[in-house]
């Protein structure tokens, strides 16, 4: 059978707690996940490191990487390009390590175009008061970027229904728990074995 890793996109509003819950699912199962780092425009926030958080790179490297065919999907969010460069996710898969990706909708959408075997999660806020407040407690954006954030929410929280699975972020260990339920549930998937097996059988044609 087929060694090639799983891409996991976890999709959902800004502050809704991406990277929280996947940092609870790689604190418990350390080994069996890979998390691919993004390239931004953004500004580094004050704590976050350049090649761990994100590749931070201007405006004009960005759009070389685009127009060199080095992204796998990229996308404006918030006056900001944010992408996941081609190359790392590519070797990951290739070394069977499940990969995820933490990326906003439009970006995901496009994944999905070119990796449909991948597995596509919505993380979701119980409610829309509690993601503002995360994102107020968070304390790493103004008040206006906060709007910006929050008006975004409404637009990505109406594209839920292109995702695999929903789940509602509200306690994170709980959040953990499901997402990787759902990923042992999905390396069973009749899909992912079809391949392989048509293979076999046009050889013994
Ligand atoms: N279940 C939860 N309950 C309460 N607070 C949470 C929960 N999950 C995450 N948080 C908090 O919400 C804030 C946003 O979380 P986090 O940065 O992980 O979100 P994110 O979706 O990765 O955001 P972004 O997309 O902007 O990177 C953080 O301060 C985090 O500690
Ligand atoms: N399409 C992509 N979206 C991404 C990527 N990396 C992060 N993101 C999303 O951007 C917003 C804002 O992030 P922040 O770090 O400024 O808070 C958030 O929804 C991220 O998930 C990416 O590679 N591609």
């Amino acid at each position: 059978m087929s060694k090639r890793g799983m891409l996991i996109v976890l999709s959902g509003p800004s502050g809704v707690g991406k990277g929280t819950v996947r940092k609870a699912i790689f604190e418990q199962d350390n080994n069996k996940f890979d998390y691919s780092v993004s390239m931004t425009t953004r500004k580094m926030r004050p704590g976050e490191v350049d090649g761990k958080d994100y590749y931070f790179v201007s405006k004009e490297e960005f759009e070389h990487e685009i127009a060199t065919g080095g992204m796998l999907e990229y996308a404006q969010y918030v006056d900001n390009y944010y992408g996941t460069p081609l190359k790392y996710v590519n070797q990951m898969l290739d070394d069977g390590k499940d990969v995820f990706l933490e990326i906003e909708v439009k970006g995901a959408m496009q994944v999905r175009e070119k990796v449909p075997d991948g597995l596509f999660i919505f993380l979701t806020p119980p409610d829309l008061m509690e993601l503002r407040q995360r994102l107020v407690n968070r304390g790493t954006d103004d008040l206006d970027v906060i709007n910006m954030r929050m008006q975004t929410a409404v637009e990505e929280i109406e594209m839920m229904q292109n995702y695999d699975y929903a789940v509602v972020n509200d306690e994170v260990s709980e959040a953990a728990e499901k997402i990787k339920t759902i990923i042992r549930a999905e390396r069973w998937r009749v899909k992912r074995f079809l391949p392989d097996y048509k293979k076999q059988l046009g050889e013994l044609k």
